[in-house]
C-alpha cells in the first residue's frame, strides 16, 4: 500500500460541523482500492447504507479494515473507552492499519461514517483521530412559520441537509396547515397527504433525523375528554405512519386554549397514556402560550403551572426574550428558574413571515456560546422559502454541535460554499446585501452591506460637502457592478435550480438595484462636468430602473402582509436614493429646472375638498395604498370627497374604511370609475369591528373616491382607510 507522506495539517480537515477533538499526525495515505468491512451484522443499518454509498464497489471482504459499529459492538471492541460517553458521540480513527467509525450510539456511529465520508480530501485519507459529540441533544429545524408551507420536495431535500449537517430534528408545525391546526386537527389526514407525511418520516429515519409532528389545536380545544380522545386518536393515526415524536403547540392563542393548568392537564394525559406506554416514542414538546418574556405575565402564573404541574420528562420551547430574539445566557437561565428545566429554544431565524418582502441570507450570530448547559434543544423556525432557508440552517447546525468553536463568518460563507460551489462570489454578493429585515413590528434587525457601508456614508457626506472622493466613487461603482454581475450569474445558475427559482424576484430587482447604482454614479459625474444631455440621459435611465423595480414589486410575491421584492434596504437602495436626489437637486439649481425627484413617484395620488384631508400623506406599498389615520374629528361636509386616482387601471381586490361612527354609514358612498366620468357604486359591508370593507371585481379602475351624499355634514374619525390594488 503505497503510504503518501502528504503533509496534513488540522486545520485541513474541513468538516462540518467542526468536530470537538481532533488530533493528526500530519500523514496520509491514498484511498485503499478495497476495504474490508467488519461489524456490518451489528452496526447501524443507517451507516452501512451511508458508507455503501460512499464507497461503492470499494467496500468488500478484501482489502483494507473499516471496522463500524456502536460501542459494545465485536467491532469496535478495541476503543471502547475512546468513545466520549455522550448520546451522538462517536470516535474515529485512521492509521496505516485500519478505519475506525465507532459510535457512543447508533445515531454516533451514523455521524462517524458521515465525518468520515468528508475526510476524503483530494484522493488521500488523513491519519487522525478524533472525538466528536454534540453540545446540544436535539438540534435542528422548526416549520413553524405563516404562510404557505414547504412543498413536499422542498421537505425531502431538508431532510436530507440535515443528515448531511449532522441535524437531528424536524418539526413539522406549518401554521397553515389545516390538518396541523384548526379546523381540522382532529381529523386523520387525507390519503395522499398521509402517504407523504409517511414518506417524510421514513427519509428522515435514513437521515437520523427525528420526524416530529406538531398539533396546534389551542384555538378551538374544548377542555373536555371528546376533544381529548380526539387528539390522542389523531396522535395514534400519526404514529401509524410512523411518527414516533410528537408536540403540541399552544402557541398564539388566547381565551379558553390559553389556561395552563388545562394544557398541563392534557400533556401530562398524553405523555402517560401515550408517550411514556408506547416503547419507542421521544420526549413531549409543548410550545408554550407564554413562550417569550416579553408575553409573561406573572400575575397569570402560568409559567409556575408549567413547571410544577407539568412532567419532567416534557420539553419546553421558548423564542426568548422576545417573539423574535438573541438567545443570552442570563435569558435561558431564567426561563430555566420558570420552567424547572432547561428550555428547548425555538429561534424564529429565518422566518420572514412578518416581513415577507425581505430575504434573511445573512451570518447567524447573537446567541450565547455559553448556553448549551441551560437548553435540551435548539430549533430554528425557517422562511418560507425552503433552499434560501439553508443558509441559516447550515450555520445553526454548526453552532449547536460546537457551541465553542463556532465561527460566525467562517460558518456562513462555508455555508454559502455548500449551497452555491459553483457561483460562490456572485451568492455571497447577492446574500451580503440581502440580510436585513427593515422596519418591522418587532424591531429584530441584522447587519446588512457592512463593508460598503462606511464606504456610502462617507462618500454620500463628502459629496453633500461638494467633493468627490474619487476612492470611494471607484469603490462604489465597482460594487455596483458586483451587484449587476452577480444577479446575471445566479439568474442563469442552473446548479441549483430549486433555489434560483426561490430567489428569482429578489435576482431580478438585485440587478435592477445594480444597473441604478451604476447609473446614479454616471450622473452624478455627469452633473460634476456640467454635461447636460448626458446627465439627462442617466436621469431618465434611473427614473425608468426605478419604474420597473415598482412594476416587480407588484407583480411577484404577492401577499396581503409585506407583498412585494425588497433587496439591498438597509445601505445600497437608500444610497441610489440619495445620491439621485442630491445630484438632481444639484443640476436643478444650476440650471434652473425642475427636475422632479424620484420620492415623487408614486402610482396613486389623492385629491379632496376636504379641508382637513388636502394635506394627507399616503402609505404607499406595492399593492395597497393606506391613507395615514387623523387623530382629530374631521368635518366632512355635504358632497365632500376623498378622491384616489392611480396611474394606471387596476382590479381593487379590496377595500376598507374606518370612521369609528356608531350608526350605519348611509350618508356616504364609495364609487370607483376607469375615467372619471362614469362611476360606479362598491357594496360595503360591515364586519364585527364596525369596519367597512368592499372589493371591485369588474373591469379594472383608475379612481376610487368615497362621497358625503347625505343631508348634512358628518363628523368622523379617519381610523382606517387603504384601498388594495392589483394589475
Ligand atoms: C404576534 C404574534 C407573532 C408570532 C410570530 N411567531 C409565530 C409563533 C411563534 O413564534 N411560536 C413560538 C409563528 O411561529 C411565526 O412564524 C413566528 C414569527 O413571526
Amino acid at each position: 500500500l503505497l503510504l503518501i507522506q502528504v503533509r496534513v495539517m488540522a486545520q485541513d480537515i474541513q468538516v462540518q460541523p467542526s468536530p470537538r477533538q481532533v488530533n493528526v499526525t500530519g500523514k496520509s495515505m491514498a484511498i485503499p482500492v478495497a476495504f474490508r468491512l467488519v461489524g456490518e451484522q451489528e452496526a447501524n443499518p443507517h451507516a452501512i447504507t451511508l458508507l455503501k454509498q460512499s464507497l461503492g464497489d470499494r467496500l468488500g471482504t478484501e482489502g483494507f479494515p473499516l471496522y463500524v459499529g456502536e460501542k459494545g459492538g465485536r467491532g469496535v471492541r478495541g476503543v471502547k473507552r475512546l468513545i466520549p460517553d455522550h448520546p451522538e458521540g462517536y470516535y474515529l480513527s485512521i492509521t496505516d492499519k485500519a478505519i475506525m467509525l465507532a459510535g457512543n450510539d447508533e445515531r454516533g456511529t451514523y455521524y462517524a461514517v458521515r465525518t468520515f465520508m468528508q475526510l476524503f480530501h483530494e484522493g488521500h485519507l488523513p491519519f487522525v483521530e478524533i472525538q466528536d459529540y454534540p453540545d446540544v441533544r436535539f438540534r435542528g429545524v422548526v416549520e413553524g412559520f405563516y404562510g404557505t408551507p414547504w412543498s413536499h420536495e422542498a421537505r425531502l431535500r431538508q431532510l436530507r441537509f440535515y443528515g448531511e449537517n449532522k441535524l437531528n430534528t424536524y418539526i413539522y408545525g406549518p401554521k397553515d396547515d389545516p390538518y396541523h391546526s384548526s379546523p381540522n386537527w382532529r381529523k386523520p389526514y387525507p390519503v395522499k397527504e398521509a402517504a407523504r407525511l409517511a414518506e417524510l418520516v421514513k427519509v428522515a429515519d435514513e437521515n437520523e433525523v427525528d420526524f416530529v409532528w406538531a398539533i396546534h389545536p389551542g384555538l378551538d380545544i374544548r377542555w373536555e375528554t371528546s376533544d381529548r380522545d380526539s387528539l390522542m386518536a389523531k396522535f395514534e393515526h400519526m404514529y401509524d405512519l410512523g411518527v414516533r415524536s410528537f408536540a403540541v403547540f399552544f402557541d398564539d392563542i388566547s381565551g379558553e386554549g390559553a389556561k395552563a393548568d388545562r394544557q398541563v392537564e392534557l400533556l401530562n394525559y398524553i405523555d402517560d397514556h401515550f408517550v411514556q406506554v408506547k416503547p419507542d416514542v421521544t420526549p413531549l414538546i409543548v410550545c408554550p402560550t407564554e413562550y417569550n418574556k416579553g408575553w409573561v405575565r406573572p400575575e397569570s402564573g402560568y409559567l409556575a403551572t408549567i413547571g410544577e404541574k407539568l412532567n419532567p420528562s416534557v420539553e419546553v420551547m421558548w423564542t426568548g426574550d422576545r417573539v423574535i430574539s438573541e438567545i443570552t445566557k442570563e435569558g435561558v437561565e431564567w426561563i430555566r428558574e420558570q420552567i424547572k428545566r432547561p428550555s428547548y429554544i425555538w429561534w424564529n431565524f429565518p422566518v420572514s413571515d412578518y416581513v415577507r418582502d425581505h430575504l434573511l441570507l445573512g451570518e447567524v450570530y447573537g446567541n450565547g456560546k455559553d448556553i448549551a448547559g441551560s437548553i435540551s434543544g435548539f430549533v430554528a423556525n425557517p422562511m418560507e422559502w425552503a433552499e434560501a432557508s439553508k443558509l441559516a440552517i447550515y450555520c445553526v447546525a454548526d453552532y449547536t454541535w460546537n457551541m465553542q468553536s463556532y465561527d460566525r463568518f467562517r460558518s456562513w460563507h462555508r455555508a454559502i460554499r455548500a449551497i452555491m460551489p459553483e457561483n460562490v462570489e456572485a451568492f455571497t454578493v447577492f446574500a451580503r446585501h440581502n440580510s436585513d429585515l427593515g422596519e418591522n413590528v418587532h424591531r429584530f434587525r441584522r447587519e446588512e452591506s457592512v463593508e460598503i457601508q462606511p464606504v456610502a456614508e462617507r462618500f454620500m457626506k463628502g459629496y453633500r460637502e461638494g467633493h468627490c472622493d474619487e476612492r470611494d466613487f471607484l469603490a462604489l461603482q465597482d460594487e455596483f457592478e458586483r451587484v449587476a454581475e452577480a444577479a446575471d450569474l445566479l439568474l442563469i445558475d442552473r446548479e441549483n435550480e430549486a433555489l434560483i427559482e426561490e430567489i428569482t424576484p429578489w435576482l431580478h430587482q438585485f440587478k435592477i438595484l445594480g444597473d441604478a447604482g451604476q447609473e446614479v454614479l454616471a450622473m452624478l459625474k455627469a452633473g460634476e462636468r456640467g454635461d447636460r444631455e448626458l446627465f439627462l440621459r442617466k436621469y431618465n435611465h434611473v427614473k425608468a430602473l426605478r419604474k420597473r423595480s415598482y412594476e416587480l414589486e407588484r407583480q411577484f410575491n404577492q401577499n396581503p402582509y409585506q407583498p412585494g421584492v425588497k433587496t439591498g434596504t438597509t445601505v445600497l437602495q437608500p444610497l441610489v436614493l440619495d445620491v439621485f436626489t442630491e445630484a438632481t437637486e444639484r443640476f436643478n439649481r444650476q440650471n434652473g429646472t425642475d427636475l422632479p425627484l424620484l420620492a415623487d413617484y408614486s402610482p396613486c395620488k389623492l385629491t379632496t375638498n376636504v379641508p382637513q384631508l388636502e394635506s394627507l400623506p399616503l402609505q404607499v406599498y406595492p399593492n395597497r395604498v393606506h391613507l395615514t389615520p387623523l387623530l382629530e374629528v374631521v368635518k366632512w361636509p355635504v358632497g365632500g370627497y376623498l378622491q384616489l386616482e392611480f396611474d394606471d387601471a387596476y382590479r381593487i381586490p379590496g377595500t376598507r374604511l374606518n370612521f369609528d361612527v356608531k350608526g350605519d354609514l348611509s350618508w356616504g358612498v364609495m364609487e370607483v370609475s376607469a375615467d372619471g366620468e362614469t362611476w360606479q357604486t362598491v357594496a360595503l359591508t360591515r364586519d364585527t369591528r364596525g369596519r367597512l370593507n368592499g372589493k371591485w371585481e369588474d373591469a379594472p379602475v383608475k379612481f376610487v373616491r368615497f362621497t358625503n351624499t347625505g343631508e348634512g355634514e358628518q363628523q368622523v374619525y379617519l381610523r382606517e382607510f387603504y384601498v388594495v390594488f392589483s394589475l
